[in-house]
């Protein structure tokens, strides 16, 4: 069975018929999204263990903690569950994923950027020596650090940014400096308050001359009484839209200095006399960056998901509406407005969910390469991950906040639970990378290869439907199969490519340089990358559905939301599709029908494929998303526990209401209002 529900109350009918009526097994969906029976068993005991320690368990709800006990509660679950992780020998990387999943869920803690980016960075870009000396001390907490790279004037362009570090040889240090305001450090996690390290992303200036960004170890604050080091200033930024376990700070430097070992010199040195050794390739330093794009696309789905699960639940015990004048209302869920705002939505979870563990591994076997010295595959990477970080978190942020709205009233209170899980993951827009900058690495690696194929040269495998005969039209047919989306999704993209890159050429021709025709060409060039991207999700979810080894009816309900994703992505960018008669009108409409058929053969699974997912209801953490639906009884209770019930009249009515109405008693209200 599914996660199990909160509390003894019998479960809401209209969601146990929901459950009845499915048409395949959850079970087996569940164990295929997990990768199999062993890994879901796994999963549930790990989540079982955090769940049910009592030291996870809530005074109050999250929605009504002031950020300081937000802050303070995280860090002592977070801290308590690394002991617990330890005490109970706790080492799989799935495993600790898992545990951590139902920690805090959805809530940023003040040790995430430690373990997320600070010790993968020095394990990728140390030494062997620096390895040595700073990560077991990491590991054992004895030093805790974070990624220190965005500035108050620069975030997007690092080869701007202004914090220095300049090699003294006579010392054999470095002295690294804030030299302006706008060099200030600013937005980093977890720097404020938690940190006494960081990885510091600084220009490099060694025997006069400037190398560009650099990484370095660099203290910040005493390892014993955590007070922050002579020369280093730094603090919180204050109340954010969300992530407000999370102490993002600012740092200002003041010519401190910092041992020559402490820079990051796996792949650059500076040598004791200060001459500079370069890297194989410049943008090597780049990436912890890479690293985490790429796993930001599944963890844009898992939130997706929830909300799916929350709004598609809600809506299966909402009722609204008497449909014939006397007779029962309707739950939301029939009516088909509703269904086609969720449904692709949940379709959209599944396609981004695959489409994220492809992209993860192909991080990981060119990273591979990478680690080996073979940097050829690292422009693939790059793009891959810059496009689909930002088409999957662009995605999952309008699909949550539709999630949101379908939940009608309720949805607005943080009872619901979508507000959290929306500004916990909507920076991920932001982070990381701006989509639009992302989205235009994506569009200038296609740009090289719509200019290989012009020159006849071959594709990589993953852009090889570039090279596609444009002049072809669509093979859609009333049964809409697979490979027929596929085409048309690489047609789309190879078209769009095409278009922009023309534009570019065209600037370039008419005396333009090739920087100012780029720009020129940059909106139509984000449309390639958006539907490069898109193309390469509808493929990957193709793919997993047909190759999926699973029983008829499981690969059945897959299918239908694989279809559901394609159609519907083609629907909401028909014009693109549309621009040079690849669909003709009967194509087109063809597709509308098979996108309402769709939605009516998706309604009696509907609450079987996000219960799917298995997130627990404390995972979940929302009054409307419940397993057994007792929403009502939830609001209520959630209503009655508002800090601002606890006394029946409140202090502000004697001190503000009350006074008023007596100074009125006193003073001369008009004898009529
Ligand atoms: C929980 C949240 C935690 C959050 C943490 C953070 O946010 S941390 C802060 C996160 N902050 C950000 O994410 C900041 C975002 N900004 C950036 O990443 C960079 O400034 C940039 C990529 C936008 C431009 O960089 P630039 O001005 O140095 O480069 P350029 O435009 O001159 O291009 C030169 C060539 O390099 C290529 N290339 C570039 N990157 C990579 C790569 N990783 N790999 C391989 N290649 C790469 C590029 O394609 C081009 O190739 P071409 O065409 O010549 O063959
Ligand atoms: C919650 C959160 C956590 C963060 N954590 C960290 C962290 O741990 N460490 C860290 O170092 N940083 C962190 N950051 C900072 C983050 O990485 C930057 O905010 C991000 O890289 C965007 O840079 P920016 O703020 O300078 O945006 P800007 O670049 O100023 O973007 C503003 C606008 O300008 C546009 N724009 C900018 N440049 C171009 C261009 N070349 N072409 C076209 N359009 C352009 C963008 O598309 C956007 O619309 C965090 C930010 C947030 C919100």
């Amino acid at each position: 069975m599914a996660s199990a529900g909160t509390g003894k109350m019998t479960v809401n009918p209209d969601i146990a018929k929901e459950r009845r009526n499915a048409g395949f097994h959850v079970e087996n969906l569940t164990n295929f999204i997990y990768h199999g029976p062993e890994r879901v068993r796994r999963r549930r005991y790990m989540q079982n263990i955090a769940l049910q320690d009592p030291v996870m368990k809530d005074s109050k709800p999250w929605a009504f903690r002031t950020r300081e006990e937000e802050y303070e509660l995280s860090l002592r679950k977070q801290l308590h569950v690394l002991q617990r992780q330890k005490d109970l020998g706790i080492t799989d990387e799935f495993d600790k994923f898992y545990y951590n999943e139902a920690t805090a869920p959805n809530e940023n803690n003040p040790v995430g950027l430690h373990f997320g980016m600070f010790i993968p960075t020095i394990e990728k870009h140390g030494t062997e020596e620096q390895k040595k000396k700073f990560v077991q001390p990491a590991k054992d907490l004895k030093i805790i650090g974070t990624y220190v790279q965005t500035e108050l004037g620069h975030g997007t362009f690092i080869r701007g940014l202004e914090t220095t570090a300049t090699f003294d040889p006579k010392t054999q240090e470095f002295i690294v400096d804030t030299p302006t305001l706008s060099a200030t450090k600013y937005w980093p996690g977890n720097l404020g308050k938690t940190v006494n390290y960081c990885i510091l992303m600084a220009q490099l200036y060694s025997q006069g001359k400037c190398q560009g960004p650099h990484m370095f170890l660099c203290p910040l604050r005493d390892l014993t009484t955590h007070q922050s080091l002579p020369g280093v200033e730094l603090g919180d930024i204050g109340p954010k839209f969300g992530f407000n376990a999370n102490d993002n700070g600012y740092l200002r430097l003041n010519n401190f200095r910092i041992p020559r070992i402490n820079m990051l010199m796996r792949y650059s040195k500076v040598l004791e006399d200060g001459t500079y050794v370069k890297p194989a390739n410049s943008k090597l330093s780049y990436g912890s960056m890479v690293m985490i794009r790429a796993s930001i696309v599944g963890a844009v789905s898992r939130a997706l998901a929830q909300a799916c699960v929350i709004s598609v639940r809600y809506s299966a015990v909402r009722r609204q509406t008497e449909v014939s004048p006397g007779g029962p209302e309707a739950q939301i869920l029939d009516y088909q407005t509703q269904q086609y705002k969720l449904f692709p939505l949940v379709a959209t979870a599944y396609a981004y969910h695959f489409a994220g563990q492809a992209v993860q591994s192909n991080f990981l076997n060119i990273s591979k390469e990478i680690e080996a010295g073979n940097l050829q595959q690292m422009p693939v990477l790059h793009a891959l991950s810059a496009g689909l970080k930002a088409f999957s978190s662009w995605g999952a942020s309008a699909g949550i906040e539709v999630c949101r709205m379908s939940c009608g009233g309720h949805g607005y209170s943080l009872a619901s639970g979508l507000p959290k899980i929306y500004t916990n993951i909507t920076p991920a827009c932001t982070y990381e990378g701006e989509n639009s900058v992302m989205m235009l690495q994506t569009a200038r690696y296609l740009f090289e290869c719509a200019m290989m194929v012009q020159k006849g040269q071959r594709l990589p495998d993953l852009v090889s439907y570039l090279s596609m005969d444009l002049s072809a039209k669509s093979c859609m047919t009333s049964d809409v199969a697979l490979g027929c989306l596929v085409k048309a999704y690489q047609h789309r993209a190879a078209r769009l490519t095409n278009a922009a890159t023309a534009v570019v050429q065209r600037h370039i021709n008419e005396g333009q340089k090739p920087t100012d025709a780029f720009n020129m060409a940059s909106t139509q060039l984000t449309w390639a990358a958006r539907a490069h991207c898109h193309q390469y999700v509808v493929k990957v979810f193709v793919t997993t559905v047909t190759e999926a080894n699973i029983d008829d009816r499981t690969k059945a309900a897959l299918t239908t939301l694989c279809k559901m994703y394609a159609v519907n992505g083609i629907m909401e960018n028909l014009g693109e599709f549309l621009q040079d008669q690849f669909f003709n009108t009967d194509q087109v409409d063809i597709l509308t029908r098979k996108m309402m058929t769709l939605l009516a053969d998706v309604r009696p699974d509907a609450v079987a494929l996000v219960d799917a997912f298995d997130y627990h209801d404390k995972v979940l953490d929302s009054c409307l998303g419940r397993y057994d639906g007792n929403v009502y009884y939830a609001l209520y209770e959630y209503a009655k526990s508002s800090p601002l019930n606890e006394k029946d009249v409140l202090d502000s009515f004697h001190k503000y209401i009350k006074p008023l109405r007596e100074g009125q008693a006193t003073s001369s209200l008009p004898s009529r209002l």
